[in-house]
């Protein structure tokens, strides 16, 4: 049997955390960025390892995000309690419907716009990475670019901590393989006006290769 599959968005996301691996059992792989390429790849990824014979215990999504102010530090380490599709709804006058309040049956829903962090796979990190802030990470297909949407989804997700594009998409491949998920994020930027000035991908995705020993 393979060990975890860690799913990242982007080369550079992988070859961070693989710096701080030493588990040959740990796979991490880059598969493109957003929720929709993030699903078909690890669902991909899951259906191979299956086949070979050697599946894969556990899934996790891990890269950079952004931060909600006031609630995780610009370089610091996140802990998903679950994976929200924060846009998947729609739009009304009043405001945000999310997919779960429009009466569709809950066989098309897949989990919800919300899949919940595998309890034992979460209390293992968290044991491991102490000071990773703990909370719901926001998965969306258009990254948060103006303060006037910034304060929608903060009052919308008054508990989330972060926002970035593929956690939800990993977690429905992960649940519809009956596999344990959870989600793993280092903050690059903070949620906000868009103002890539205001990056730290350096010290993010030092944070990921710091944070990497916990996967093992
Ligand atoms: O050009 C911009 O203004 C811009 C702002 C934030 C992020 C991007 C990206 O292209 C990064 C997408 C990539 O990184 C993750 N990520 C990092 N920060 C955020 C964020 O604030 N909101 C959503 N996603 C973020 C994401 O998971 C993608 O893999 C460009």
């Amino acid at each position: 049997m393979s060990g975890l599959l860690v799913v990242t968005a982007v080369p550079a996301e992988a070859d961070a955390i693989r710096a701080g691996l030493a588990d040959p059992t740990v796979t991490v792989t880059p598969v493109g960025v957003g929720p929709a390429v993030a699903a078909a790849a690890t669902a991909r990824a899951l259906a191979l390892a299956e086949v070979a014979g050697q599946p894969y215990r556990a899934v996790i999504s891990a890269g950079v995000a952004g931060g909600f102010a006031g609630r995780v530090p610009v370089g610091g380490t996140v802990l998903g309690t679950a994976s929200i599709a924060a846009d998947l709804g729609a739009e009304a006058p009043e405001g945000f419907i999310p997919i779960d309040a429009l009466g569709m049956p809950p066989a098309l829903l897949g989990g919800g716009s919300t899949i919940v962090a595998d309890p034992e796979l979460l209390a293992a990190l968290r044991a491991a990475l102490p000071d990773a802030v703990i909370g719901p990470v926001l998965t969306v297909n258009t990254v948060t670019g103006t303060a006037v949407s910034t304060e929608l989804l903060s009052k919308r997700h008054p508990d989330a901590v972060a926002e970035a594009m593929e956690g939800y998409g990993v977690a429905v491949a992960a649940a519809q393989a009956g596999l344990p998920f959870a989600e793993l994020r280092a903050i690059s930027n903070p949620i906000g006006p868009r103002d890539r000035n205001s990056w730290r991908m350096r010290e993010a995705l030092a944070a990921l290769t710091e944070a990497a020993p916990a996967l093992t």
